[in-house]
């Protein structure tokens, strides 16, 4: 299996050295050069446990790691989750289920793909022998995902960039308080997309990012994506036979990886209605996915901070689709969107459709579904609760525990969620290393925290 560029600039790379570069040489996004089918697969995959079907899935997507070697990877990746199944599937009503992805060491969806990517480049580094740099911004919780992903892991250093004053600050606390040396933790001024720009145009010096051995932990890493199938597909084999077609995916999306992600196992051949990408007052996927008008705006801080995103890394693959796979049309497209002018598409018809939600709606969300079923939501997970299917059951992904954002949730039930390794975050030191959001800066950085060679 072979990695294509979404630019059509780049030589085909295999997974591994898709993983390892992250974003492609040419600016693009890599890509299976083909999707395998899934569907015949499906009833032996849903006897297994999670671990053991990603191990499965990802055998199909990277054959030069055996499939043993899988099975201990994701074995060790899905260990430290707090719940036996992984990511439990709750039924709330007959028509409305919610796959609680919240389990893991961090406490966002986001440990899935991140817990198994540290083991990736620890594996890495004890085969190749060379120290790795990880980059990466977040708005949140990618940043804590990675970190704890990575930590104390001997040949890797981790540099996270997050929009000062923007994330929730427990989540600050986790990508700040591990006291690890290996982790540097960078507000920097502006938005997640300001970081994000800063983080892209990094790696687009290839020849600042080959001599830091330098790597994407955002989901502009494939490996990202694939992880994050998964839990799709485990989540429509634990539904009712019947159901499964025709299920509603309801997501909440910033940087449009997790809906991709669910999107590509429908096109793999997994059984699946439709998708909603549930945007919150950021809204310009809904606008888009509602006129095929994309359009960029300024970004309003909102109760969901990690959903405060206007550029969508991702979009870029589904455009890639969505334009027939054309990379010259990819290219003219993304260098519009890079000049900031609008572009309207006309939307083939795709499984996608959207709604977004403003900040008064998610703390009525949020009261109401605690009053109604004494089920606490996150602010992230509350923008999937509107303008739900009728004929159909939806699967609500719930992104993040409720305890991450204890503020937002007393506001809407009088009460706020605690957890023990929050809590015990909040008498711990803060380290960060605040930069302004400039590409020499941060390369500068990295260089002086990486200058002891690159020997593992
Ligand atoms: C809690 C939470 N929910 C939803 C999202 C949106 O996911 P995506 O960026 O994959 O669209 C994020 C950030 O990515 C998040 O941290
Ligand atoms: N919401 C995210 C933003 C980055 O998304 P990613 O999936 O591309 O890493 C965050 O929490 O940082």
């Amino acid at each position: 299996m072979h990695y294509l560029s979404t630019r059509g600039q780049t030589q085909p790379h295999t997974f591994s050295e898709a993983v390892e570069a992250g974003l492609a040489p040419d600016g693009g996004l890599f890509l299976p050069e083909s999707l395998p089918s899934i569907a015949d697969k499906l009833p032996a995959w849903s006897k297994l446990s999670y671990p053991q079907l990603a191990a499965e899935f990802f055998t199909l997507f990277a054959p030069e790691i055996s499939n043993a070697e899988w099975h201990q990877l994701t074995a060790e990746a899905y260990r430290r989750f707090d719940s036996p199944d992984v990511a439990p599937l709750k039924k709330i009503t007959d028509k409305t289920y919610v796959l609680e992805l919240f389990h893991g060491p961090t406490l966002a969806f986001k440990d899935f793909a991140l817990q198994l990517l540290g083991l990736l480049y620890k594996r890495q580094v004890q085969h190749s022998g060379k120290r790795l740099s990880v980059l990466g911004a977040t708005s949140g919780d990618t940043g804590s995902a990675a970190i704890h992903g990575c930590l104390g892991r001997d040949g890797i250093t981790i540099f996270i960039l997050y929009p000062n004053g923007r994330v929730a600050p427990l989540q600050e606390r986790q990508m700040a308080c591990t006291g690890a040396d290996n982790v540097f933790a960078i507000p920097v001024p502006g938005t997640f997309d300001d970081a994000q720009r800063v983080v892209k145009d990094t790696f687009g010096d290839t020849a600042f990012a080959s001599s830091v051995n330098l790597s994407a932990v955002n989901s502009i890493n494939i490996a990202r994506v694939l992880a994050q199938c998964v839990y799709y597909i485990w989540a429509c084999l634990r539904l009712p036979e019947d159901v499964r077609a025709t299920a509603e995916y309801v997501v909440p999306t910033g940087n449009f990886g997790n809906v991709l992600a669910g999107w590509l196992a429908q096109q793999m051949g997994m059984p699946a209605g439709s998708f909603r990408v549930a945007t919150n007052q950021n809204d310009i996927l809904h606008r888009f996915f509602s006129s095929g008008e994309y359009s960029q705006s300024e970004v309003h801080p909102s109760h969901a901070p990690s959903m405060d995103i206007q550029a969508a890394s991702n979009f870029e693959r589904f455009l890639y689709y969505i334009l027939g796979q054309d990379s010259a049309r990819v290219r003219e497209v993304m260098s519009q969107i890079k000049s900031g002018a609008p572009f309207t598409i006309r939307l083939p018809h795709t499984s996608l459709r959207s709604t977004r939600m403003d900040d008064d709606t998610i703390v009525k969300v949020i009261a109401q579904m605690w009053k109604d079923w004494q089920y606490v939501l996150d602010p992230h997970t509350a923008c999937a609760f509107t303008d739900m299917a009728q004929d159909r059951v939806s699967v609500v992904l719930a992104t993040a525990s409720p305890a991450k954002f204890p503020e937002v949730v007393r506001q809407a039930t009088g009460s706020e969620p605690t957890h023990p390794t929050l809590e015990a975050l909040k008498s711990k030191p803060l380290k960060t290393w605040p930069m302004a959001a400039d590409v020499s800066a941060v390369k500068d950085f990295i260089r002086q925290q990486t200058s002891h060679g690159t020997k593992a």
